[in-house]
C-alpha cells in the first residue's frame, strides 16, 4: 500500500529539530514535497496515501484534457519506452530548465526588484529531495515560473522546432543523450517516470497550476488548491518508474549526478540529505540521577563537572539542505588556476555537447581600461552543420552576462557573423545592468567589447598555428633549399592541429576576409593553401613569400575545382617550369576570397589564368616582336573563324610550353572557375552571365609545330576548310583544358569523331550500320500492316471481333464503323501469335 504512487506527495515532513546547517546554506522553512525516511509513521502514511488517492481522483474530473501536439506525444512515447541505458540524461535537463527559470527572473529583477518578492521567494535557488517511500523525486525552483497558458503551450501542445529533428535523429539510431541540444530536454524525465506532475507559479498569476500527464498522449492542467503554497517558481514532481527508482532513489546517486552535471550551474542546488553526526547524549539516566547527588566531599561545582563527564557519544542520522555546487563562476577565477579539464568540462557543460570531443582551442582573459570584463572563448572541436545554411540568420552563441547576471545568449552585437561559431562567455562590469536589452544593445561599450573579443579571437586562431609542430615544420622548411621542396610530397603527412583548425573552419577565416577589412591582416595571416609545391601540406602565405624567387614581386595563384587538375593545368606551364610556386585555390569561396585579397605584404595577388598575367620572354625584344609578327596574319584569320564565340582575340603566348593554345580572361571579368561556378547557380541570372563571363582571349604557342603548321596552311590558301577545323577544334579543346565548361559540346564531339575518322582512314561519309532495334523496327511495322490486311479480310472469322459485332448490333452501327482500327488493335494479339 506504501508504494501506490501518489499526486499528493506534498506531506509536511516532520524536519524534527535539526542542527543549523554547516555552511551557508539558507534554511527552508517550507518544506519541499517529499517524505524523510524515517519520520511519520506508517499510519499517516497510509492516512495521507488515501487523502491523495482521493485527491487524484478529484483532480482528474475537474481537470482540463489535452492532446499532445503530434509529434510531441511520438517523442514521448518513443523516451518512455526507450531501453537508452543512460538515463541520467534527464536530472541534467531538468536542473538546466530551473536554471534558465531562474535567470530569466533575475533579468527581470534587473529593473524591477519587486519581482523577487521578498524571504525564501527572493533566494534563487534550486531544491532536490527525494521521497523514498513514495518513489518520488521532487526538484523545485524559484525561478521565473509558467502560467496556465505557459505549462500548456510549453510543455504540450507546440511542438518545438527541434522536435522533429531530435525525433529524426532519435530513429536513425541517435544518442538521446543529445536532447538537451533540440530543445526538448523536459521530455527526458520521461526516461525514469511514467508519471509527472508539473506545479508552476508565475509572478502574473495569483493563482499555481498543475500540469500532469502519464505519457499517454494526453495531459491535463488544472489549478492546485492541493498543495502548499508555492510563492513563486516550479515543482517538478518525477514519479519514479520501478526500474529507475532502484537507482534514482538513492541520495548518494542524486549527489554523484549533479556534482557531474551540474558544476557549472549558477544558482545554489540543494539537496535533501541525510547524514550521520555524533552527538553527546547524557549517559544511563539512572546513572546520571544518582551520580547528580552530592556526596558530603562534593561541591556542587564539582558535581557539575562529573556531569559533564558523563556524557556519551552517539550516532545520530540528521536531514538537511547539502549545497552540492560550488558557484564560483569559473571565468571569475585567475586563468592560471583553472586547469585543462576545468575548461573541457565547462565547454561540454554550457553548451550542452555531451561529445567526448575537447574544444579545440579556449581563451581566458581579462580586459580592463574603459570597459571592463571577462571572458571565455571557445572554438568547438567541429563546425556545426548549419554553419552556413543560415549564415545571417544564425544568432551568435556567446553568453552576455553583466556582473554575473545571464543577460542573453542571441546578443548579435557581441561577434562579427564570421565568428559566431565561437562559444563563450562574456561578463562585464562596464554595461548598465538596469536598462532594457534594446537599450543595452546600443551601448557605447558593446562595440568596445565587440573589437576586443575578435582581436582575443583571432590571436587564439593563430596561437593553434604558433603552437602547432606541423606548421613549425613548414617555417623551417621554407629555408631549405628551393629544389628540395618539390619532395615535399608525402602522402604519410599527419594532420596537425591546424590543419584540423582549417579543415572546418577555413570558410569562416576567408568570409571573415571578405567581411572584416578592419581585421584583413590579421585574418590573411591565417589562410591556408595548397601549392605547386607544399605537396599535401598547406602553406601560409609568410611561407609563400619565403620561398618567392629573387625578384618576384607577385603571389601566383589559380583557381578551379580540384588540386590535381590546377597542377596540370596548360596555363601554368611557363611559370612552373621557372620555377615558380603557384598556390591552389579550390574552394569555391576563393573566387570571392581574390576579390578582397588583392595585395599580402607589398605582394600583389596575380590570378594565372587571367590575361593580365606578365611572364618575361626568353626573347629579346627584336626577337619577341618578330615572332609576333610573324604570327600577325593567323592571330587575325583565327579571330574572324571564332567571330561568335565571345573571343576579344588571338594572342601570341608566352606562358605556354608544351600545349599549343589556352583561354584566358580579362582582368576584370570572371575567371573560367568563376564562370562555372556562377552557371551552376541555381539563382544565377543570364543576362548576368553575360555581362560579367569574363572576355576570352586565346592565346596561341608560336614554338608549337600544329600552330606552326597551322601558320603555313592560313598562309597558303586562308579559306582551306580544314584549316578552319582545325582552327575551331584547338580553340574547344584549349576551353575544356583552361578549364571552361563547353557550350556545344556536341558541336565538339563531332569535330573529334571526323578527326578520328581521318586518323583511322574511314571515309568521311561512311554511314552507320542499322542496328537489330530498327530491323525490329521495320518488322513491326509490316506486322502492323499485315494486321490490319488480315482483319479487314477474315474479321468474320475473328471470334473477338465477332463478340464485339455482336454486342455492337444493339449500338449505334456507324459508331463501331468508325471505331474500327481501334478494335483492330485489341485484337492484333492472337492475330500475330497465329502468324
Ligand atoms: N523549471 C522551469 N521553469 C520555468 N519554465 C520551464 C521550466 N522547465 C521548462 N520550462 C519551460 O518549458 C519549455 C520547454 O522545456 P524544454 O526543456 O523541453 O526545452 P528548453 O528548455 O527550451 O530547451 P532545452 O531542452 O535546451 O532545455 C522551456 O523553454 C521553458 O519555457
Amino acid at each position: 500500500f506504501l508504494h501506490i504512487q501518489s499526486p499528493h506527495a506534498r506531506v509536511n515532513a516532520e524536519d524534527g529539530e535539526v542542527e543549523k546547517p554547516e555552511d551557508d546554506a539558507p534554511r527552508i522553512e517550507e518544506p519541499v514535497g517529499g517524505l524523510p525516511a524515517g519520520l511519520t509513521t506508517d499510519a499517516e502514511v497510509v492516512q495521507r496515501e488515501a487523502e491523495a488517492i482521493s485527491a487524484r481522483h478529484l483532480r482528474s474530473q475537474n481537470s482540463q484534457k489535452f492532446e499532445f501536439q503530434a509529434e510531441v506525444s511520438r517523442l514521448m512515447d518513443i523516451i518512455i519506452n526507450s531501453l537508452y541505458s543512460n538515463k541520467d540524461v534527464f536530472l541534467r535537463e531538468l536542473i538546466s530548465n530551473a536554471s534558465d527559470a531562474l535567470d530569466k527572473i533575475r533579468f527581470l529583477s534587473l529593473t524591477d526588484k519587486t519581482v523577487l518578492g521578498e524571504g525564501n521567494d527572493a533566494k534563487l535557488d534550486i531544491h532536490i529531495k527525494l521521497d523514498k517511500v513514495n518513489n518520488i523525486l521532487t526538484i523545485r525552483d524559484r525561478g521565473v515560473g509558467m502560467t496556465k497558458e505557459d505549462l500548456i503551450k510549453n510543455l504540450g501542445t507546440i511542438a518545438k522546432s527541434g522536435t522533429s529533428a531530435f525525433l529524426e535523429q532519435v530513429q536513425q539510431g541517435g544518442d538521446l543523450n543529445l536532447i538537451g541540444q533540440f530543445g526538448v530536454g523536459f521530455y527526458s524525465v520521461y526516461l525514469v517516470a511514467d508519471y509527472v506532475e508539473v506545479i508552476s507559479k508565475h509572478n502574473d498569476n495569483k493563482h499555481r497550476y498543475i500540469w500532469e500527464s502519464k505519457a499517454d498522449g494526453k495531459f491535463a492542467v488544472i489549478e492546485d488548491t492541493e498543495n502548499e503554497p508555492l510563492g513563486r517558481g516550479t515543482e517538478i514532481r518525477i514519479h519514479l518508474k520501478k526500474d529507475a527508482s532502484e537507482l534514482y532513489a538513492e541520495e548518494t546517486k542524486l549527489r554523484e549526478l549533479v556534482k557531474k552535471y551540474s558544476e557549472f550551474i549558477d544558482f545554489p542546488i540543494y539537496l535533501w540529505a541525510s547524514k550521520e553526526v555524533d552527538v553527546e547524549v547524557p549517559a544511563d539516566e539512572e546513572e546520571q540521577a544518582q551520580d547528580d547527588r552530592p556526596n558530603d566531599e562534593e561541591t556542587a561545582e564539582e558535581v557539575d563537572d562529573m556531569r559533564e563527564k558523563k556524557l556519551m557519544t552517539i550516532k545520530e542520522t540528521q536531514w538537511d539542505w547539502e549545497l552540492l555546487n560550488d558557484v564560483k563562476a569559473l571565468w571569475l577565477r585567475n586563468a592560471k588556476d583553472v586547469t585543462p579539464e576545468e575548461y573541457d568540462k565547462f565547454y561540454h557543460s554550457f553548451t550542452k555537447d555531451l561529445s567526448a570531443d575537447k574544444p579545440m582551442a579556449w581563451a581566458h582573459f581579462n580586459a580592463e581600461g574603459d570597459v571592463e570584463f571577462k571572458a571565455v572563448l571557445f572554438i568547438p572541436p567541429t563546425a556545426a552543420p548549419d554553419l552556413f545554411e543560415n549564415y545571417y540568420i544564425n544568432k551568435a552563441t556567446l553568453k552576455l552576462y553583466v556582473r554575473r547576471v545571464f543577460i542573453s545568449d542571441t546578443f548579435d552585437e557581441l561577434l562579427p557573423k564570421y565568428l559566431s561559431f565561437l562559444k563563450g562567455i562574456v561578463d562585464s562590469d562596464s554595461l548598465p545592468l538596469n536598462v532594457s536589452r534594446e537599450m543595452l544593445q546600443q551601448h557605447a561599450s558593446l562595440k568596445t567589447i565587440k573589437k576586443k573579443l575578435v582581436r582575443k579571437a583571432l590571436d587564439m586562431i593563430r596561437h593553434i598555428a604558433d603552437e602547432d609542430p606541423d606548421e613549425k615544420l613548414e617555417a623551417e622548411e621554407s629555408n631549405e633549399d628551393e629544389d628540395n621542396l618539390d619532395e615535399d610530397v608525402d602522402s604519410g603527412v599527419k594532420k596537425g592541429k591546424y590543419a584540423k583548425f582549417w579543415e572546418q573552419f577555413s570558410k569562416v577565416i576567408k568570409l571573415g576576409i571578405i567581411e572584416d577589412a578592419m581585421n584583413h591582416d590579421r585574418l590573411a595571416k591565417l589562410l591556408r593553401f595548397h601549392s605547386s609545391k607544399s605537396g599535401d601540406k598547406l602553406i601560409s602565405l609568410d611561407q609563400y613569400i619565403v620561398r618567392m624567387k629573387p625578384g618576384q614581386k607577385q603571389i601566383y595563384y589559380i583557381t578551379g575545382q580540384d588540386k590535381k587538375q590546377l597542377e596540370k593545368s596548360p596555363l601554368l606551364e611557363n611559370l612552373l617550369k621557372r620555377g615558380y610556386e603557384i598556390l591552389f585555390l579550390t574552394d569555391p569561396i576563393d573566387e570571392y576570397l581574390t576579390q578582397n585579397l588583392t595585395e599580402y605584404e607589398g605582394n600583389k595577388f596575380q590570378n594565372a589564368s587571367k590575361d593580365d598575367l606578365k611572364i618575361r620572354s626568353k626573347y629579346d625584344q627584336a626577337r619577341t616582336k618578330e615572332i609576333k609578327e610573324s604570327y600577325k596574319e593567323l592571330t587575325k584569320w583565327w579571330k574572324d573563324i571564332l567571330a561568335g564565340e565571345n573571343v576579344e582575340s588571338v594572342k601570341v603566348s608566352n606562358r605556354l610550353a608544351n600545349t599549343p593554345a589556352v583561354v584566358v580572361t580579362s582582368k576584370y571579368g570572371w575567371s573560367a572557375n568563376m564562370e562555372r561556378i556562377m552557371k551552376s547557380q541555381t539563382l544565377s541570372e543570364p543576362a548576368k552571365l553575360g555581362y560579367m563571363g569574363g572576355k576570352r582571349i586565346l592565346e596561341i604557342n608560336p614554338r608549337h609545330p600544329i600552330i606552326k603548321e597551322l601558320r603555313e596552311k592560313v598562309a597558303i590558301d586562308s579559306e582551306d576548310e580544314s584549316a578552319k577545323e582545325a582552327a575551331q577544334l584547338i580553340f574547344e579543346t584549349a576551353l575544356l583544358e583552361s578549364g571552361f565548361v563547353l557550350e556545344d559540346p556536341k558541336d565538339f564531339a563531332t569535330r573529334i569523331y571526323s578527326v578520328i575518322k581521318s586518323n583511322l582512314n574511314v571515309r568521311p561519309d561512311a554511314e552507320v550500320d542499322v542496328d537489330d532495334d530498327d530491323m525490329e523496327d521495320e518488322v513491326e511495322k509490316e506486322e502492323a500492316d499485315m494486321d490490319f490486311e488480315i482483319a479487314s479480310e477474315d474479321k468474320n472469322d475473328n471470334p473477338q471481333f465477332n463478340l464485339h459485332e455482336e454486342t455492337m448490333e444493339l449500338g449505334d452501327m456507324q459508331d463501331a464503323q468508325s471505331e474500327l482500327p481501334m478494335h483492330l488493335t485489341s485484337s492484333r494479339e492472337p492475330l500475330k501469335d497465329e502468324l
